[in-house]
């Protein structure tokens, strides 16, 4: 213990709850779920200084180290001017101050150390979306007890166990408008520099598959030490990632994930960071229900946490792709066949290939084979149309043992959603049902419908999404499913091809395709809508402390 006599430990204390006395700015204590809270070993008891605002108002600092919380209370004798910030809310504390824009900071060329002062950064939720930084100036009596404070709280952050150590930072040069190294810079790199304990590495991809075959052939002591994989891209360099993370984690265990039965895939032990950098960023986009470059480098570095759903696609025996976001079929799998000859464009191609594809107006005849998630209280038979004749389905004696229902028909989409799929075409989300890992696919049947069915079809996913539509248009069939497969007519000289999370996958003509869910596969560095409410308003007109109100 340093030799100030305003900082006291009462480790011996008997349990004192933080809780405000008044309706003040800031959660009481005693609503922050348990679940919410950093998990922390080591000491417990409270730690307390007297300290000043940088207008020399008195304040005391309690970080009570059994509920992970700090308090910043203004002495003035009415005890009702206090904030309570957690732990997990803090992302570093600093000696010097730094250059916030917009509440994200700038890493300094020449940080200029003060004497007294502890800055705490702390991120907190802006608005619905997005997050940011803001920084509390902390004027300490003395220096050494600054120190002390710092060095405390410094080790104290690195023990968090959910924050990232060791993270691979995968920068796609030429994803999206070809932003992807000055976006993560300007917008990101500082709050991966303020963390304390993190290591990151930064790799620029040179090829397509760059990014995989690297994790793939990751020498095994770089594998382990490793806790995040962060893609700077658009959704095809993410899929990479988790392509390259599957592979090598099921490898490792032994598992046979070319087979679509194995029922149970190991989860990697590494988790998964995007920066939307692409052209649709869609799954970013999904999980934090915004692209924002600095909410995503916040979740990332202060180690939110969130299970994602992911899907196999198998042809025989063979694993040919996995899915974190959406797999469609019919008129998107050929706006983005069509959108690939005019890549020189860049993203305004989807919307010349989607005006060129709707005049095309392509119909695919084939059948879909599904078994329902026992989420699923609707009865397919019930709904579906009979099938086109002649069905081989329909036909076989003993029905088909491997899926539940089929439907042999003319589709102008098979869509299907394993997470909720938000794109700048679908704002309010493509699936009707589906969440980012609720243990289900949405499977989605569009039977042929005409091109003006059509372009009012897409509009109006664009305007309500997938939810609204389900509701309004009868033609959508859609289905909660845990397994699928769909197989073209062999008839047909075009089979078609499917968009899979953006990149293209070829159907082959004479043979089915399988689709297989495995709920919560892999964690994401995102957290539950659900457990962080914006920081509320002070009711108290007249700001009183910089440190209080800021
Ligand atoms: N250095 C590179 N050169 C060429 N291709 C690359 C490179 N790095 C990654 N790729 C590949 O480019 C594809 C698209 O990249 P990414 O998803 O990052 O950008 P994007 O702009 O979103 O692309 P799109 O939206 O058209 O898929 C990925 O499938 C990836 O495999």
């Amino acid at each position: 213990m340093p030799n100030s006599k305003k900082s006291k430990q009462v480790s011996n204390q008997q349990h004192v709850t933080i809780v405000p006395v008044e309706p003040v700015k800031g959660d009481n204590v005693d609503t922050v779920a348990y679940s919410s809270r950093s998990r922390i070993s080591g000491e417990s008891g409270h730690l307390i200084a007297d300290v000043q605002s940088p207008h020399a108002k008195k304040h005391r600092i309690i970080f009570d180290r059994d509920h992970n919380v700090f308090e910043f209370r203004l002495l003035d004798g009415s005890s009702k001017h206090l904030i309570v910030y957690r732990l997990d809310e803090l992302l570093s504390t600093t000696c010097f101050p730094l250059k916030i824009n917009s509440g994200v900071p700038v890493i300094p060329t020449k940080p200029v150390t003060s004497d007294k002062t502890l800055y705490f950064n702390f991120v907190y939720k802006k608005d619905k979306q997005k997050w940011r930084l803001k920084q509390i100036p902390v004027v300490f009596y003395t220096t050494s007890e600054r120190d002390y404070w710092h060095s405390l709280i410094d080790t104290t952050l690195r023990r968090v166990k959910n924050r990232p150590k060791n993270i691979i930072i995968f920068i796609n040069p030429f994803g999206g408008k070809g932003k992807a190294q000055k976006i993560f810079k300007d917008n990101v790199e500082a709050f991966f520099w303020l963390t304390p304990g993190l290591r990151y590495k930064v790799m620029l991809t040179e090829r397509a598959n760059h990014a995989r075959d690297f994790i793939v052939e990751m020498p095994p002591e770089q594998w382990c030490a490793l806790d995040g994989l962060v893609s700077v891209g658009g959704d095809g360099l993410f899929n990479e990632l988790l392509s390259g993370a599957l592979l090598r984690t099921q490898n490792d265990a032994g598992r046979n994930i070319d087979d679509p039965n194995t029922s149970h895939l190991v989860t990697p032990h590494i988790r998964f960071g995007i920066i939307g950098a692409g052209s649709a960023n869609s799954i970013v986009s999904t999980v934090h229900e915004t692209n924002d470059h600095a909410t995503s480098a916040v979740h990332i570095a202060i180690g939110s946490e969130c299970n994602v759903d992911v899907c196999t696609v198998h042809q025989h025996q063979k694993l040919i792709r996995i899915s974190a976001n959406a797999i469609s079929y019919g008129w998107l799998g050929d706006v983005l066949r069509d959108s690939e000859e005019y890549r020189c464009l860049g993203p305004v191609r989807y919307q010349w290939s989607a005006l060129r594809t709707t005049i095309r107006h392509p119909i695919y005849r084939g059948i879909v084979q599904f078994s329902l998630s026992h989420k699923e209280n609707v009865n397919p038979k019930d709904q579906l149309p009979p099938c086109l004749d002649p069905c081989p389905v329909c036909q076989k004696p003993q029905g088909n043992e491997k899926y539940d229902y089929h439907w042999h028909a003319e589709f102008t989409h098979v869509i299907c959603c394993v997470i909720p799929t938000v794109t700048p075409f679908t704002p309010h989300g493509l699936a009707p049902f589906t969440g980012i890992g609720d243990g289900t696919l949405d499977l989605a049947l569009v039977p042929r419908i005409s091109r003006c069915h059509n372009m009012q079809f897409m509009r109006k996913v664009a305007m309500y999404g997938g939810k609204q539509l389900y509701e309004l248009d009868s033609s959508l069939n859609c289905y909660r499913v845990t397994k699928w497969s769909y197989q073209p007519d062999s008839d047909q000289d075009d089979p078609g091809v499917w968009n899979l999370d953006g990149e293209i996958l070829e159907q082959p003509k004479d043979e089915p395709l399988h689709f297989k869910l495995h709920p919560q596969l892999i964690s994401f560095f995102g957290r539950d809508a659900a457990m962080v409410k914006p920081t509320k308003r002070s009711f108290i007109k007249k700001r009183k402390s910089s440190i209080v109100y800021q």
